[in-house]
């Protein structure tokens, strides 16, 4: 993992500020949205008068002492779970206040509608107006360039220090409040009004400012309110009971009984678990929308990716030029040249400098009047209609073919074979044709990136089916699908098609995640549960996905699954320890409890424990601090291993579940011998 926003994880500061807040959150009208620390603290209420008042309930004046030690540990409790929270908003916080260094007022120059420029302040603008930035200014707000090109320096965002271009049309147009013009001058209309830039929405996703409960987070707060709720019950029943039985049981008793059982631990830390995954996907430069972006992502079950840049390297340069039809190489060479003088796209410019190395010019003249035919994704050809009438063209197979159809022409008989050739090797083949003559094939080359083999066998593993989608023909497709082990295909795809498969895979109930960064894509990233757009991306783009990468890294969304996947675990994980615990903690203490007056339930009483009161103590203890324990875990997360979910259901239920079994016995045995040997 790269780490290029370097803040601290654990200062001084932010522990500092998070024990301060650890007091605030105290406030029973905050904490009740905690129902089961509510429950606590409303329980530690109750054990506080009972202090004050012990005879009201059930309680000696003896006890006015054990009382008091209650109502401190369950305070403790409280108090730790508020801690737990808290660290993990610091922690967000700190990164948003390194965000907020970035957004300062600037000056910005407004170009009027009569062409006169302005100096506004950067807060001033607003949706829609044109402004010029030269060399050296800060960038006023969010925007389209509407005219130039420019090196720009996104380091404020991205951490990134090396410049990129941003020029106008296309998806690179797209530039950034608070980042810096380093050459030359460009025109950029403002896409947003003041205070929902792109900056505002990451500083305020970070601060949690706009953090809700996600669905699951939900679900399982439910969960354990369903079980409080039932235990409460439990609880109350045994004051009858023991009555019956002539057995003493105080409200102090009852409660501490009660907050044992109920599940404090993943309680106090459910928020925190939430908080900090999303805090894994921000240091990993990736900002996410919202907590159930990032949850999504832990339950993808298809994931959509491109070929060209994110399976292989995406430099597909020119390594060649190859005849057919009997035409000569320099025949081609030269009509590749031609049909790539004003083709700005890389695979257009290493063709012109191929040629160019291998020696061939053109004529100074031979753009002079010529009509520019540029490359789409829609028609994968581009070239040039010269003055004379000469129509050069170059462009994919199955276009060509079209093409060459429909002018009339005829294919030569070996260009089948040829293009198989390349296709073979995993290279891209683009034809040449002049008028309606085919005269050959530029051989595009392109290799996988290392490492994505070992990357789709862990997807594989996880249970997670990948499917490359590539506008290259079906044969180059294959055997880069093969080669790289995704477990399905696209070939020749439109735009379009990418909304089609997400569609027919959630039809099928499944999640789907895909990246992308074109204004073509922005449909698709909307309709996909996860859609992880560039930040080098088309604002459309950005504003239809759920995340941005700021590394415009498109393979960083395995990252982002992995890191989905992890928070999900680690919720699991600790849930089911939480609750192991609870059922653990029951049957080491209440035979404690009832054995000091009946005597014929000793039988049970395994732990030996030294006296009721300290089992209480002890029970009590090790329920507060098993939360401070456990916040590094809900923090770091999980160890994660990428395999099935059933296979890790398995395992986090032995880890878990029979260490959340075990730990109470061990660790209630330990405090009960330290009670035991200071009182
Ligand atoms: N500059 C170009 N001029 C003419 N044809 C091109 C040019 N660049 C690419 N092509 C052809 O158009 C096809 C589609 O290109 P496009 O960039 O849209 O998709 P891709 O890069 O192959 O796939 P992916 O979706 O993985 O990026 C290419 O496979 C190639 O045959
Ligand atoms: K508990
Ligand atoms: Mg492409």
């Amino acid at each position: 993992m790269k780490r290029k926003r370097e803040i601290k994880t654990m200062s001084r500061e932010i522990v500092l500020g998070a024990i301060k807040n650890s007091f605030v959150k105290l406030n029973p009208l905050k904490m009740y949205k905690n129902p089961v620390m509510f429950v606590v603290e409303v329980g530690m209420f109750i054990t506080l008068l009972a202090t004050i008042f012990p005879t009201y309930f059930g309680s000696t004046y003896d006890e006015v002492g054990y009382n008091a030690l209650i109502t401190f540990i369950l305070f403790v409790t409280v108090l730790f779970a508020n801690f737990a929270e808290a660290l993990a908003e610091g922690r967000g916080k700190a990164q948003a206040d390194t965000l907020k260094k970035t957004k300062k007022e600037t000056m910005a120059k407004l170009i009027k509608s009569d062409g006169s420029i302005k100096m506004v302040k950067s807060s001033e603008l607003k949706k829609g107006d044109i402004v010029l930035c030269e060399a050296g200014d800060i960038i006023p707000a969010d925007g389209e360039i509407i005219e130039g090109l420019a090196a720009i320096d996104e380091s404020a965002i991205t951490g990134e220090s090396a410049p990129v271009i941003k020029e106008a049309g296309g998806d690179f147009s797209s530039v950034t409040g608070g980042t810096k013009v380093i050459s030359d001058s460009i025109k950029v209309q403002v896409t947003v009004d003041e205070g929902e830039s792109f900056l505002d929405r990451m500083i305020k996703m970070v601060e949690g400012a706009k953090r809700q409960k996600s669905p699951n987070e939900i679900a399982l707060t439910t969960v354990l309110v369903s079980l409080t709720i039932i235990f409460i019950i439990v609880v109350m029943t045994l004051y009858p009971m023991a009555k019956f039985v002539h057995v003493r049981i105080s409200a102090t008793t009852l409660i501490a009984l009660l907050v044992c059982l109920i599940p404090t631990t993943i309680g106090g830390l459910l928020s925190a678990i939430g908080i900090a995954g999303m805090d894994r996907v921000t240091r990993f430069n990736v900002i996410a929308m919202s907590g159930k972006a990032v949850e999504a992502a832990g339950d993808i079950d298809t994931m959509l990716l491109d070929k060209t840049g994110t399976i292989t390297f995406g430099n597909r340069l020119a390594a060649d030029f190859i005849p057919v039809g009997g035409h000569k190489k320099e025949e081609v060479t030269y009509y590749a040249l031609v049909s790539s003088l004003k083709d700005l796209t890389p695979e257009g410019r290493s063709i012109v400098d191929l040629a160019k190395k291998m020696g061939v010019k053109v004529p100074e003249d031979i753009l002079d009047g010529a009509e520019v035919i540029e490359f789409t994704a829609e028609t994968r050809m581009s070239g040039l209609n010269l003055k004379d009438g000469t129509i050069v063209r170059k462009g994919s197979y199955d276009k060509v073919k079209e093409y060459v159809k429909s002018q009339g022409g005829s294919l030569p008989d070996d260009l089948e074979k040829e293009v198989e050739k390349i296709a073979l090797l995993g290279g891209t083949p683009l034809i040449v044709v002049k008028d309606k003559e085919v005269l050959g094939i530029i051989y595009l080359k392109d290799t996988i990136k290392p490492g994505m083999k070992e990357r789709f066998k862990q997807l594989r593993a996880m249970g997670i089916k990948t499917i490359m989608v590539t506008g290259d023909n079906p044969l180059t497709a294959k055997t880069i699908a093969e080669e790289a082990g995704v477990d399905e295909f696209i070939a020749e795809s439109k735009p379009e098609d990418k909304i089609n498969v997400i569609k027919r895979e959630q039809a099928a109930g499944r999640l789907v995640a895909m990246t992308g960064d074109g204004t073509n894509d922005a449909p698709a990233l909307a309709q996909a549960d996860v859609g992880l757009a560039m930040n080098s991306g088309t604002m459309a783009a950005k504003e239809a996905a759920n995340m941005v990468d700021l590394d415009s890294d498109p393979t960083k969304i395995i990252e982002v699954v992995a890191i989905g996947k992890q928070l999900l675990m680690t919720r699991g994980a600790l849930t089911t320890f939480s609750i192991a615990n609870d059922v653990a903690k029951y049957f080491a203490i209440l035979p404690a409890i009832i054995s000091g007056t009946l005597p014929s339930i000793r039988v049970l009483d395994i732990m030996k424990l030294s006296s009721p009161t300290s089992a209480i103590l002890s029970a009590l203890i090790f329920n507060a601090i098993i939360i401070p324990i456990l916040i590094p875990i809900a923090m770091r997360g999980v160890k994660y291993r990428p395999m099935s979910a059933n296979a890790l259901l398995l395992r986090n239920l032995l880890i878990y579940g029979l260490g959340g079994l075990i730990a109470p016995f061990i660790g209630i045995k330990l405090i009960d011998l330290i009670i035991s040997s200071i009182f």
